[in-house]
């Protein structure tokens, strides 16, 4: 006869709450104040200055047309990652970014080799609805997510069943958010547009790149 560990779960099934709302197919867990006020305000303070901000153009009807964010690509050596047509070269971890790293993965211990970051200017800046699917993430990519500056909507929808609702989480300074398991395959994220009088806001998108 099969032995069976009676520890061992033969289905696990991982239920994510989110916002009061079941999140079925995903593995998704918030931290607020994750770095505390203090630090957040210095971390801040230390990517605004100190990250090599660029304007990225997607071409449009043969026009080209700067993305409405800031975006920075770091991590090790020839780790270069392509997205929306583009192919990012990493610039060298800073000591600021390798303190954020070696933070979030005292919580999630996995090696991440790689960095996007996302500078919102204002509420008018944002990121439309996709999914962090890339091949060069690998099957279930384990993303980290941290937040600092101006607070802003983070929103999920189910790709497949429409009738679930979408599910709005609060990026707060010094938060970190974890998606992992099988949240791509399933789920979109987006940071919608929202008031001119916004601050700015850095988000900081730590993967691993095979
Ligand atoms: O700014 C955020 O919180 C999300 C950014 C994002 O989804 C991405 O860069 O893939
Ligand atoms: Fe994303």
């Amino acid at each position: 006869m099969l032995e069976i560990d009676p520890k061992q779960q033969l289905f696990p099934e991982i239920i994510t709450m989110m916002d009061g709302q079941p999140m079925p197919d995903a593995e998704v867990i918030v931290y607020q104040k994750f770095f505390n006020a203090l630090e957040s305000d210095q971390l801040f303070q230390e990517l605004l200055n100190g990250i090599n901000w660029q304007q990225d153009k997607v071409k449009f009807n043969e026009q080209e047309i700067g993305i409405p964010r800031l975006t920075a690509w770091y991590g090790d050596e020839g780790k270069s990652y392509s997205y929306s047509g583009m192919v990012k070269h990493p610039s060298t971890w800073n000591p600021t970014l390798l303190r954020i790293r070696s933070r979030v993965e005292k919580v999630e211990k996995v090696n991440f080799n790689s960095v996007l970051l996302n500078l919102y200017r204002s509420g008018k800046d944002r990121v439309s609805w996709h999914s962090d699917d890339e091949a060069e993430l690998g099957k279930n990519p384990i993303i980290a997510s941290v937040s600092f500056g101006e607070t802003r909507r983070f929103q999920f929808r189910h790709r497949i069943n429409k009738t679930l609702d979408r599910i709005t989480v609060n990026l707060t300074h010094g938060s970190l958010l974890i998606m992992k398991g099988s949240t791509q395959h399933f789920w979109q994220h987006q940071i919608p547009e929202a008031a001119k009088s916004l601050k700015e806001r850095i988000n900081l998108t730590f993967r691993i790149i095979i």
